[in-house]
């Protein structure tokens, strides 16, 4: 009786087991450009590797929420390649974090980010690698879109160009009051590259999106809220005497949606997820493998034995 339980158990593990890999395999696969495309990523690292300056910090906590610092304040955040790279590598790390549920994007210094070094853009300002760096920060952003943790852009100061596609990248995004997003791309000749452009569509609709990009709109939190880019005010706390520090605001903010066990979280970020990206029939069956993670474990053993009700 007690080996066939076990049996069991043994069974239900290996299954989960086969099913997370399936979904992780899916997940790091999720690339959108690979050598199929002609992308070749360690040529442009090579390439972008000769542009440093600044880092992208991580920290992990105990908690389960994360920070991700992007740290380059002489040039207000701006990202050199060899942050590019950082940043890939910082994503790989949280893609590797069975205890993570939550991830803050923040920039050092009290701004969030100004786009891409323009030093490193006149640099490379030919098309194929202007193209290829495109293509290894599109995967990038959309590895860090796909991570199995519920993310938030905290805007303080201004997010503008590749800082507002950045933004876009992450599941929400906090303002402080008197900060600004904004899609530069028009006044610098450019349309958005890093995926910035697809991901607004998608949160704002066309009609919002053209209008953003096509007048280049200095988006303040008021606008942020209205259209639908932007899930939450937070107060500046140099101007408002004792409002928290950005930082815990955010935390504060979050942790209502990351509260709970880290399978639960990551199942619910990776539903959604599925449902966003995927046909129907796909998501549905997305789900239903993902449901099959939850099912039966522990957290979900626990909330049965403890016959807890939702009033
Ligand atoms: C592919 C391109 C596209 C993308 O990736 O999608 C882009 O992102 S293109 C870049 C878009 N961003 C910009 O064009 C920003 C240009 N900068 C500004 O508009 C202003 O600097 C600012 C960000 C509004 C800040 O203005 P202010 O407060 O007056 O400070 P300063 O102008 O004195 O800036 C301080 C310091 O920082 C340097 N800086 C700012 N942004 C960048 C940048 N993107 N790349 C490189 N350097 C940047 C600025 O030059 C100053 O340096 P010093 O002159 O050496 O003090």
């Amino acid at each position: 009786m007690v080996l066939c339980a076990l049996r069991q158990q043994v069974l239900r593990c290996s299954s989960h087991c086969r099913t997370w890999a399936r979904l992780l395999q899916r997940q790091r696969s999720s690339c959108v450009y690979s050598s199929i495309h002609g992308f070749n990523q360690d040529e442009i690292k090579e390439k972008l590797q000769a542009f440093h300056g600044g880092s992208i910090d991580l920290l992990k906590q105990d908690s389960g929420i994360a920070v991700l610092t992007i740290n380059n304040p002489s040039r207000m955040n701006a990202f050199s390649g060899s942050m590019m790279i950082d940043l890939e590598e910082r994503v790989s790390q949280l893609e590797n974090w069975p205890e993570g549920k939550g991830l803050i994007v923040q920039g050092a210094a009290e701004t969030f980010c100004s786009g891409s070094d323009l030093n490193a853009v006149r640099a490379i300002s030919n098309q194929q690698d202007g193209m290829k760096m495109c293509m290894f920060m599109q995967n990038a952003l959309t590895r860090l879109l796909r991570l199995p943790l519920i993310s938030v852009a905290l805007v303080e100061g201004r997010a503008l160009g590749g800082g507002a596609e950045l933004t876009t990248a992450c599941d929400f995004r906090l303002m402080e009051a008197g900060s600004v997003i904004q899609f530069v791309h028009k006044h610098m000749g450019l349309v958005p590259g890093w995926g910035g452009a697809a991901r607004l569509v998608h949160l704002v609709g066309s009609q919002n999106a053209l209008k953003l990009l096509g007048g280049a709109v200095k988006v303040d939190p008021e606008l942020g809220v209205n259209i639908g880019l932007v899930d939450g005010v937070l107060e500046g706390h140099q101007k408002t005497e004792g409002a928290a520090p950005l930082l815990q605001q955010a935390e504060n903010w979050l942790s209502r949606y990351t509260k709970g066990p880290a399978p639960v979280i990551q199942a619910v970020k990776k539903v959604v997820l599925s449902g966003r990206e995927l046909p129907l029939s796909e998501a549905l069956r997305t789900e239903k493998d993902i449901f099959g993670t939850v099912w039966g474990a522990p957290a979900n053993l626990e909330a049965l034995a403890s016959k807890s009700k939702h009033k």
